[in-house]
């Protein structure tokens, strides 16, 4: 690819394999979600999510999404229980959205897109670091959370203010004393299978906790996440949206679910 990769019509997700041809592996992300088909597993755990806001530090314009990073130098913002074995640090959180309310998650649920999905990214602390863990099979883990338009989300909107510090490509800012936990639904019931990162490197590397409750955005704040720019500063600007990968082949995978 003569740039780097992104969601346009020269670097998107369908040119990605020739950089990447783990990206056509057996067991890439993200998913349709046919609930019918997913199979109640009694033996799955409920999620155990433990988070201190004080662990959140910055927020950052990578230039395919926004993500709030976390302090991860020690075990008080971790994962456990749901579908996992061992102890899970979160690293940071992003979404994926659309440049209208019809699309924009990554997942799908009986071929339904959803506007915006929300991905808190933790990674196995039975390996050094979250770089090495990625290229673990069992190195990450990926709560996906969808957002589905309704009335407007106060817990995001304290999110949302924080963008016009980071409109463009590589800005940065603080973001200290959130809890991440004030954006999950109220049901932690999930679908869970194993897949990978959905942006490059494309790492099969992720099981996947796909909340089955999504939480509500209004379509205001939606217009909100698409003023940022994928363009660094001084480049002609070009809106951050449709930054999502479709639904990849299920190939020989099983999805669990945690509910009847
Ligand atoms: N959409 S998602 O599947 O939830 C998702 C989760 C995490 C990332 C992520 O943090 N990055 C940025 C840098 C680290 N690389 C991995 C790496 C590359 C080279 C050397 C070590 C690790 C992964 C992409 C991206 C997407
Ligand atoms: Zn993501």
């Amino acid at each position: 690819m003569s740039h780097g990769w992104g969601y346009g019509p020269t670097n998107g997700p369908d040119k990605w394999g020739e950089e990447f041809p783990v990206a056509n592996g057996t067991r890439q992300s993200p998913i349709n979600i046919v609930p019918r088909e997913a199979h109640y597993d009694h033996t799955l755990k409920a999620l155990k999510l433990k988070y201190d806001p004080s662990n959140s530090n910055g927020i950052l314009n990578n230039g395919h999404s926004f993500q709030v990073d976390f302090v991860d130098d020690t075990d008080s913002s971790t994962l456990t229980g749901g579908p996992i074995s061992g102890t899970y640090r979160l690293k940071q959180f992003h979404f994926h959205w659309g440049a209208s309310d019809d699309r924009g998650s990554e997942h799908t649920v009986n071929g339904i897109n959803f506007p915006c999905e929300l991905h808190l990214v933790h990674w196995n602390t039975k390996y050094p670091s979250f770089g090495e863990a990625a290229s673990q099979p069992d190195g990450l883990a990926v709560v996906g959370v969808f957002l589905k338009i309704g009335a407007a989300n106060p817990r995001l909107q304290k999110v949302l203010d924080a963008l016009d510090a980071i409109k463009t490509k590589g800005k940065q800012t603080t973001f200290p004393n959130f809890d991440p936990k004030t954006l999950l639904p109220g049901s932690l019931h999930y679908w869970t299978y194993d897949g990978s990162l959905t942006t490059p490197p494309l790492l099969e590397s992720v099981t996947w906790i796909v909340l089955k409750e999504p939480i509500s955005v209004s379509s205001a704040q939606m217009a909100k996440f698409r003023s940022l720019l994928f363009t660094g500063e001084g480049e002609s600007p070009c809106c951050m949206e449709d930054n999502y990968r479709p639904p990849q082949p299920l190939k020989n995978r099983k999805v669990r679910a945690s509910f009847k």
